[in-house]
């Protein structure tokens, strides 16, 4: 059961109760303004449906958040289980839903939200500079504490459509309100699919309307998060900036995605050539994230990204 509908004597009105989660403790927490409603099921018994998901995550009738967390020993979960075999020290899976409870892959924001719950609630032990490995249905990701926040290599970024990307620069065409012109944009893999697009010479990210989701095409067969991307001139040649809004897929517009930022870095290093530097500052809505290229030590490119993670609330379910 998931949102009540409830007689009252102004009409029938919708109401958050007696779901799944019923009674459950969770954290309200952000990570640049990329908001979510946090909980742990240790041992695995409340495995949430897409409606309760959507029911808590709504800004009106709910608690709110651009997603929901739940952190789960990842022995409790096939995709958990599966990732022990190679990660057996990967004991926490997060388990992350979109705020209309679709499932994705991988969170940015989020798995620094997800290590700092579990700080706070005893499960992890993470003195600055330790590191934890966390599994995710994109794999497992090393989290670092730094002092200001949280650093996660993210693993290696990908062109989805590889050969094309490397060729023309380009792989789809995006549609959005506000934009003169369709724009040509990238595809990128960063565990879950992005589509970045660079606003052409006279184009303003606020002259965006992102309350309408851009049309990419070829349409993605699993949708795509888009972001649209200002490079920003920088004097330090060893940094390199931009700014950038972003349409989360199962969300809307959000104030910052992770994913996203560190996406929106590799495309625009990208575009810029050999030249372009490993560092990046992403200016999102929400504030600005860290994103670092960094060679591994198996011949890819790794990306670790760095920001902050805050809790606002500690609430229970009704
Ligand atoms: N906000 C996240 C990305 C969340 C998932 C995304 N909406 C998807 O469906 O892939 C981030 O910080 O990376």
């Amino acid at each position: 059961m998931m949102a009540r509908m409830t007689e009252t004597t102004e009409g029938t009105v919708r109401a958050v109760g007696g779901h799944e989660l019923t009674g459950v403790r969770v954290s309200k927490a952000h990570g640049t303004g990329n908001d979510f409603v946090v909980f742990t099921d240790g041992d695995g018994t409340r495995d949430v449906g897409p409606q309760t998901v959507a029911a808590v995550c709504d800004r009106h009738t709910g608690l709110g958040g651009d997603g929901m967390i739940r952190a789960v020993r990842s022995e409790h979960v096939p995709e958990g289980r599966a990732l022990l075999r190679t990660h057996p020290d990967a004991e926490w899976f997060m388990d992350y839903r979109n705020g209309d409870g679709s499932v994705a892959q991988m969170c940015g924001n989020g798995v620094r939200v997800f290590v700092d719950h579990l700080v706070r609630e005893g499960l992890v032990r993470l003195p600055r500079g330790a590191r934890v490995r966390i599994g995710t249905r994109a794999g497992v990701r090393t989290v670092a504490r730094t002092s200001d926040g949280y650093a996660v290599d993210m693993g290696p970024w990908s062109f989805t459509d590889g050969e094309t990307a490397r060729e023309r620069g380009a792989d789809c065409v995006v549609t959005a309100a506000g934009l003169t012109v369709p724009r040509p944009g990238i595809s990128i893999d960063m565990g879950n699919p992005h589509a970045v697009v660079a606003l052409s010479e006279g184009e303003k990210l606020d002259g965006l309307d992102l309350h309408t989701a851009p049309v990419v095409e070829p349409v993605p067969a699993e949708g795509t998060n888009v972001e649209f991307v200002v490079p920003l001139d920088h004097d330090d040649s060893d940094v390199g900036r931009l700014e950038m809004r972003v349409h989360e897929r199962g969300v809307g517009e959000t104030f910052s995605c992770g994913t996203g930022a560190c996406a929106a870095a590799a495309a625009t290093r990208f575009w810029g050539g050999p030249e372009s530097p490993d560092r990046w500052f992403v200016q999102v809505p929400g504030g600005v994230l860290s994103v670092t290229f960094v060679p591994a030590p198996d011949g890819t490119e790794h990306v670790v990204l760095a920001g902050p993670a805050r809790v606002v609330a500690h609430a229970e379910l009704v």
